[in-house]
């Protein structure tokens, strides 16, 4: 016997429970699973299209995910999941922000398609950049999930625009505590979000990521605010410069994930506006920082004169999905991730190195606490500017980002150092003087080369014991940099019994690379091409559209 009114409601949920672990999602809807730390989920599509945070996922093959994870798979289509393993928990929710973030994807590349047809008749010297787009917003608002979702859709597209990420605590490709930017030429990794295969990693299922690395050394912009804004800046410059000298990144344009920032931190959101040359500023569920933003910008700025600068503000929405991150959560990730960089996981085992160092081999520098140093020193915003004009150099030298400090066990027993090339330096003369003129602005502007870890420092016998990822005799830079990294002790050589590669699969995708062609009529809720939206005197906010036309690639959001 059944209640009456019970059969229509059950005929509505997206989700039909077929086996114990098997989902059935109808279009538009996302299945949201937790993994607890050291726990694992298999998953497998075994029909329709789905995509992690805008990377397609293939039929067929088992997808691992390791605990600590939240995470989504979501479908334009519908598709059918299986999946293993004990989730902590696990839910189908019709309610996504995809065709939201859909919406911005085709708002973004409309512009690419303008860029790239007006620099067709252009000088190389004279080009127009794709969109250069900020994201920001609140803490767990899905800033990083939005970066991701952009830059997949992009590189869909047979885009490759640079995925930029200035929050320190969740450094893409890289352990944290380092600024990086991206060219994403090739499908990223779903099951290794936050490493994904880097040059580092050896040979890979997944195209290796060649990120260019800036040092920071903590996840608090308070501990030393001017060297952030310092290391933003010279990363703007080598992202730009990459932007004009590569002609499909520079039509691509640029994806900047920020860490979480309010109105209280407008000089820093300045700062990588001016840094970046961002000309969409998209602000994720926060009504009252859109609004103070767009009052703040536009009196600060005046309109300027290049068309190809004006700032656009877009407000969308926050996704339902997103999961609070506690401390313990984000700890355990950057553990992870810390051990993933040296060794590895099970399906690309690395065997890093382990070499000894005299004390009085090393150049050792730690990032200066602001609080500790006379504040008179500290360069106003505007000096930050990205030029490296010897004027402008000349005022940055006098600050002191770094002190150096000398090894010892209780210093750097189980610390991440960051290795950093300053390569114009005689460094010989620096090992055995404590005069750091001229080196100390060196290493600012040096890219970081990796990572070591000091499994131990043996005070009685001045030596160092360090794992680094290369096979090397010795270390690739004498200079290293201590960040706020430890790991708790030492992880060891893990054995792993078996290699398993994914077979290739065929993708077919959701969004496959030129099939989807937008809609001349792209009706974005009041959303006009990016580059044609006057500076500030709206607030665009994009909106899902229930209904949905078919074009020739499929359903495209209306
Ligand atoms: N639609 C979704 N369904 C399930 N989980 C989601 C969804 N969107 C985001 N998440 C998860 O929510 C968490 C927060 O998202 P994300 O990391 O993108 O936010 P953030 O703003 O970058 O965070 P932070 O402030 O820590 O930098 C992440 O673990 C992410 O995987």
């Amino acid at each position: 016997m059944s209640l009456p009114g019970l059969d229509q409601e059950a005929s509505s949920v997206a989700v039909v429970q077929e086996q114990s672990n098997t989902i059935t999602l109808k279009p538009n809807s996302e299945w949201r699973y937790e993994v607890s730390n050291d726990e694992t989920i298999k998953v497998k599509l075994i029909d329709g299209f789905a995509e992690i945070f805008g990377t397609e996922i293939s039929q067929n093959i088992e997808y691992t995910f390791r605990g600590p994870l939240k995470s989504c798979i979501f479908t334009y289509r519908g598709c059918k999941l299986q999946f293993s393993g004990d989730p902590s928990s696990e839910y189908v929710s019709e309610e996504t922000t995809m065709p939201i973030y859909f919406n911005l994807h085709t708002l973004l590349e409309e512009q690419r398609k303008y860029v790239t047809a007006q620099n067709l008749s252009r000088k190389p010297n004279d080009r127009l950049k794709g969109p250069r787009v900020l994201i920001i917003g609140s803490k767990d608002c899905g800033r990083t999930s939005l970066a991701r979702i952009l830059v997949s859709y992009a590189q869909k597209m047979d885009r490759q625009p640079l995925l930029v990420s200035l929050n320190p605590q969740e450094s893409a490709f890289t352990p944290p505590g380092v600024l990086t930017g991206t060219p994403i030429s090739e499908m990223l990794n779903v099951e290794n979000i936050n490493l994904g295969e880097t040059i580092t990693t050896g040979a890979s299922f997944y195209h290796q990521k060649q990120p260019i690395v800036k040092y920071y050394g903590s996840e608090s912009l308070e501990k030393n605010e001017p060297l952030y804004k310092y290391e933003v800046s010279r990363l703007g410059v080598s992202c730009l410069s990459r932007l004009e000298e590569d002609p499909i990144v520079g039509n691509s344009g640029l994806v900047v994930d920020t860490p979480p920032l309010s109105i209280k931190n407008l000089n820093i959101i300045e700062n990588i506006i001016s840094d970046f040359e961002i000309n969409v500023l998209v602000v994720i569920g926060n009504e009252r920082l859109s609004i103070d933003l767009k009052k703040k910008l536009t009196k600060l700025n005046n309109p300027p004169s290049d068309p190809s600068k004006k700032l656009n503000l877009v407000k969308v929405a926050k996704s339902g999905g997103c999961v609070e991150k506690d401390d313990s959560f984000i700890r355990s990730r950057q553990q992870r991730v810390i051990k993933e960089y040296f060794y590895g996981f099970d399906k690309i085992v690395l065997s890093p190195y382990t070499i000894t160092v005299a004390y009085n081999e090393v150049i050792l520098f730690q990032s200066t606490n602001t609080n500790e140093f006379d504040q008179s020193l500290i360069p106003s915003a505007d000096s930050f500017i990205p030029d490296s004009s010897n004027a402008d150099r000349k005022g940055r030298s006098t600050m002191n980002f770094f002190s150096r400090f000398e090894p010892s066990e209780s210093s750097l027993q189980h610390c991440i150092l960051t290795m950093v090339n300053p390569s114009q330096l005689d460094l010989q003369k620096y090992l055995y003087t404590k005069d750091d003129s001229g080196l100390m602005e060196d290493v600012a502007n040096s890219s970081v080369l990796g990572f070591a870890y000091v499994i131990g420092a043996d005070d009685s016998k001045e030596r160092l014991r360090i794992l680094i990822p290369q096979p090397s005799k010795q270390l690739p830079s004498k200079v290293l940099i201590l960040t706020d990294y430890r790991l708790a002790s030492y992880f060891g050589g893990r054995s792993v019994n078996s290699v398993e590669m994914p077979s290739s699969g065929s993708l077919s995708p959701d969004v496959a690379p030129g099939s989807i062609k937008p809609s001349k009529k792209v009706s974005l809720n009041s959303c006009q091409r990016v580059d044609q939206v006057p500076r500030l005197t709206k607030i665009v906010e994009l909106k899902s559209c229930k209904n949905h036309h078919k074009t020739e690639a499929g359903i495209l959001p209306e």
